[in-house]
């Protein structure tokens, strides 16, 4: 109806302003995260780029305005006339001026330039009283410019759409060429729904063109409507003559072949869809379809349809805003989360890979030493072969030298050189031989993994500083006992200081071949001298000096190492404690933030496309919420909310991270899923607002089922859906925390779904808060630090009561008076009893579950097939045995 228009309005201002104020809180938080974390500022950066905040605050300011273009300056003139409902325009006219029908609590009309400047100029208006706007007044004077300084007729009146801050603007005619420039300068930054109103049969060529030019402006949908004369508040046909009916009837047969007409010629053009019907109009209205069609309507069906065109373009409008300031919150919360799961593994794994590091390298250390000292005498064995081997060697050398040359001096220094090179060269090849089998598969073993490690803990440590790294001491240690270029025995050491000291000893004897001494020498004694000289070099001592030289050297690479370690675990200690504070800043401040933003959001998005749901009946109470039944919402059938009141901030956040854990987990048949949300921002005349978190309705707990009894074989079957629901959530990386009897909801054939989510939360995330119910709750929940196996835990519990097939506490627990008296016997290893008719399979399956110690505790994939076997045995026995009935049903 176009008496409910104004309300739409209204809501949508509403809508507005609740967008508003979580754009302005979603600004002020990414300022505040602006210098906390590198990656955090990326989140902020790319929003900037984006420009993403500022223009959705461009868009939140704009004035929704209702654009009337028509065929001709009639066709406009009627549709304004249906909208206000009185005739103030005239309806044969032309070369209109720009008309702003703004609200004003008495009827005005006056020549402005935009909102702030009015022209002064007597205008017919002011001369009389008047209905209908004169048409002086309308028309645009032949010398009136169109686009700088065009004068605008502002008409002030007193109606309901007008008064929800909503503008009606009739452009002024123009041709279809300077329709961008006129538009642009003269209407902008409006929130438009554009109307095209149609009065004749057919479209021109120019009304095409012009449709056509409006498409490129406004990118969204058209509202066409088709508007005659015809005076539809005219009495009913049965007050009429039989002339006047005739009359009527032929009318309306024209009308509505002018109807079809035109519906077919908008269809023909692409500007309607072909099965676009009239009626479709109310069926798009109650689906909450976003607007993403051109409409047609004809002014007959104007005061019930035209709404529906003004919720989808307000609705749609509204949708796009709130999703992607929630598609912002989203994104910050999701990579807040990912890093702290970074942290949180950041922090874990460093101190171990610094223990893992040192370790590998104080083993690689002592097994070089022990080679140094083991292969010693090896390696004088090797010497002494070598040297052995080389006399043959040397014999020809001499023997080649004794029957080319005739200059015995030079002849002798040459010699002398290649004697001397060919002993080193064979003595590095074999000594490096040995040492390179030695420590070749060191190599291997150690430094792969080690030097990984090193690498990844330096790459971790934002100030490394200058000296010798931990993972380049780690290579000195391996170049030490190995080298890759060992032939080549200059790049070698230890082989290098060999040749400097054999070259000593063989220049030493290197005297025969002098002149001074006259001494002719001849090839035997030659050899004699070089094989002496050979023999006198000391196999043990050359193998000792290249021991030692290979422990120091490994020696002190081991002591570069153990330095370079201590200053870089120093420098990762120091960064791990400002991570875990940054943890926290983001665990307790930044994510609970964005998280509340993201639920404001996806609530506003919920609230706009589905509506409040409504209540039908209270189902039930829990400690933090009432929930209840609803009407279907969101064709979620049966339906549920529950609705909570976070009394102060801190409830607040927490409501909102578990909100977006449990909303962004893909759905899964054993989990109750949490289908939206909306706040209630009137709820406690407004002071407390209330979430209501909206979900399918289940037929009752599992607490209800034990009660009025369930079946053995039932129960068994809730035990494994309970199993592969705590599965599921485990996979997703969240831990329940509040597995109970409460928490398993049943469907109407009684297989189960695990739901609220109050306290679920990834382990990341955690913060070794106390949450639980106290029966259910493992001893270390009270410390603080407490892992997924929590949920283990509760699971023996719960099971002891599937067992049990009752509620009754366990006698081992209902003698404690408080909670502290029950934690202290639980933390003592007080457990439920076992019942006369557990079996050994159960009982052993609950008392592994509740194991004291988290690591005692099995994985639930062991758990599963476990029950699954116990539930097989339970229905071959009740298949088979009769008698047994009364058992099952304990
Ligand atoms: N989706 C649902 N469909 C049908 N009943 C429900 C649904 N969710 C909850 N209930 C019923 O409402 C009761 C209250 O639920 P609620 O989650 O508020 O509290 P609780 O789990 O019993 O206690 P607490 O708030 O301490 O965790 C439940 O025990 C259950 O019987």
């Amino acid at each position: 109806m176009l008496s409910d228009i104004p309300r739409e309005f209204k809501k949508y201002s509403k809508h507005c302003q609740s967008l508003g104020r979580i754009l302005q809180d979603t600004r002020v938080s990414l300022e505040d995260i602006n210098n906390v974390l590198q990656l955090v500022r990326d989140i902020k950066d790319d929003l900037l780029n984006l420009d993403t905040i500022e223009s959705l605050k461009s868009k939140l300011d704009r004035t929704p305005t209702i654009l009337v273009f028509g065929q001709n300056c009639h066709a406009k003139a009627l549709f304004v006339n249906y909208l206000l409902g009185q005739a103030i325009l005239p309806q044969f006219s032309s070369r209109w001026r720009y008309v702003t029908f703004i609200y004003g609590h008495m009827k005005n009309i006056r020549l402005t330039l935009g909102h702030e400047i009015e022209i002064v100029e007597k205008l017919k208006a002011h001369e009389k009283p008047w209905i209908t706007i004169p048409e002086e007044d309308l028309q645009r004077g032949n010398d009136e410019p169109l686009l700088d300084h065009c004068p605008s007729l502002e008409v002030e009146m007193c109606h309901s759409i007008l008064r929800e801050n909503v503008e009606i603007i009739v452009p002024a005619d123009c041709q279809v060429e300077e329709l961008t420039e006129t538009l642009n300068r003269n209407v902008n930054n409006v929130l438009p729904l554009v109307i095209y109103a149609v009065s004749e049969d057919i479209l021109n060529d120019s009304n095409i063109q012009e449709i056509r030019k409006l498409k490129d402006i406004y990118k969204i949908p058209f509202l066409f409507v088709s508007v005659s004369s015809r005076d539809h508040t005219a009495l009913s046909t049965e007050s009429l003559t039989e002339s006047e009916q005739h009359s009527a009837e032929v009318s309306a047969v024209r009308e509505n072949s002018k109807l079809q007409n035109i519906h077919d010629q908008l269809v023909r053009l692409g500007f309607i869809s072909e099965n676009f019907k009239t009626d479709d109009v109310m069926k798009r209205k109650s689906l909450c379809l976003e607007c993403s069609l051109d409409s047609f309507i004809c002014d007959k069906k104007i005061n019930d349809e035209f709404i529906v065109y003004v919720i989808d373009v307000l609705k749609s409008t509204i949708l796009k805003m709130a999703a992607k300031l929630s598609e912002i919150h989203t994104k910050c919360l999701r990579k807040f989360i990912l890093c702290a799961f970074d942290m949180a593994r950041e922090i874990q794994i460093t101190p171990r890979r610094i223990l893992y590091a040192q370790g590998v390298e104080l083993k690689l250390y002592k097994t070089l030493m022990n080679i140094a000292c083991e292969q010693q005498e090896e390696i004088a064995a090797i010497i002494q072969r070598t040297l052995q081997d080389m006399r043959s060697n040397v014999a020809e050398v001499l023997e080649g030298y004794n029957q080319n040359n005739t200059n015995h001096q030079l002849t002798a220094k040459m010699a002398t050189m290649e004697i001397q090179q060919l002993v080193l060269k064979k003595l590095s090849t074999s000594v490096a031989i040995q040492i390179v089998q030695s420590v070749g598969c060191l190599q291997e073993s150690f430094t792969g993994t080690l030097q990984r490690c090193l690498e990844s803990l330096e790459k971790t440590c934002h100030e490394l500083e200058g000296s010798l790294s931990a993972s380049d001491a780690v290579k000195q240690i391996i170049s030490a006992a190995y080298s890759i270029d060992i032939k080549s025995s200059t790049s070698f050491s230890i082989v290098h200081t060999l040749m400097d000291r054999l070259r000593t000893l063989l220049s030493t004897f290197a005297l025969p071949w002098s002149s001074s001494n006259q001494i002719q020498c001849n090839f035997q004694w030659q050899l004699q001298v070089v094989t002496n000289m050979i023999d006198k070099l000391s196999a043990s001592k050359l193998a000792k000096t290249i021991s030692v030289q290979f422990q120091e050297h490994v020696k002190s690479s081991h002591e570069a190492f153990q330095s370079a370690m201590r200053s870089l675990e120093g420098q990762l200690t120091c960064q791990l404690e400002q991570t875990e504070e940054q943890r926290i800043t983001i665990r307790k401040r930044h994510a609970p933030k964005f998280a509340r933003l993201a639920l404001e959001s996806t609530s506003l998005c919920d609230l706009v496309k589905y509506g409040m749901p409504k209540q039908i009946k209270e189902i039930g109470r829990g400690q933090y919420g009432v929930v209840s039944s609803c009407e279907p919402w969101a064709r979620i059938n049966p339906c549920a909310f529950k609705s909570v009141v976070p009394p102060d901030d801190r409830h607040w956040n927490d409501l909102a991270m578990e909100f977006f854990y449990t909303r962004t987990i893909p759905e899964h048949p054993r989990i109750v899923k949490l289908r939206g949300s909306v706040i209630d921002y009137t709820y406690g005349g407004g002071s407390s607002p209330a979430v209501l978190l909206i979900m399918e309705r289940m037929t009752r707990d599992l607490y209800c089922g034990l009660r009025n009894g369930l079946s053995w074989v039932v129960r068994l079957q809730i035990a494994i859906d309970v199993i592969e629901g705590i599965r599921y959530l485990h996979s997703q990386g969240l831990v329940h925390r509040d597995i109970k009897l409460k928490n398993v909801l049943l469907d109407t054939k009684d297989r189960a779904k695990l739901t609220d989510f109050g306290f679920c939360i990834p382990e990341a995330m955690m913060s070794g808060s106390i949450v639980g119910t106290p029966v259910h709750m493992a001893p270390e929940l009270l410390s603080g630090r407490y892992d997924s196996s929590v949920d283990v835990y509760a699971f023996g519990i719960l099971f002891w009561y599937i067992c049990a097939g009752h509620v009754k506490l366990p006698t081992h627990f209902d003698q404690f008076q408080n909670k502290e008296q029950l934690w202290n016997n639980v933390r003592r290893g007080t457990r439920p009893e076992r019942l006369p008719h557990f079996d050994n399979a159960c009982w052993n399956l609950m008392e592994q579950c509740w194991a004291a110690e988290p690591y005692e505790r099995p994985l639930l994939g062991y758990v599963q097939p476990q029950l699954e076997a116990i539930y097989n045995k339970a229905i071959s026995d009740s298949s088979g045995k009769l008698s047994s009935y009364c058992y099952h049903w304990i």
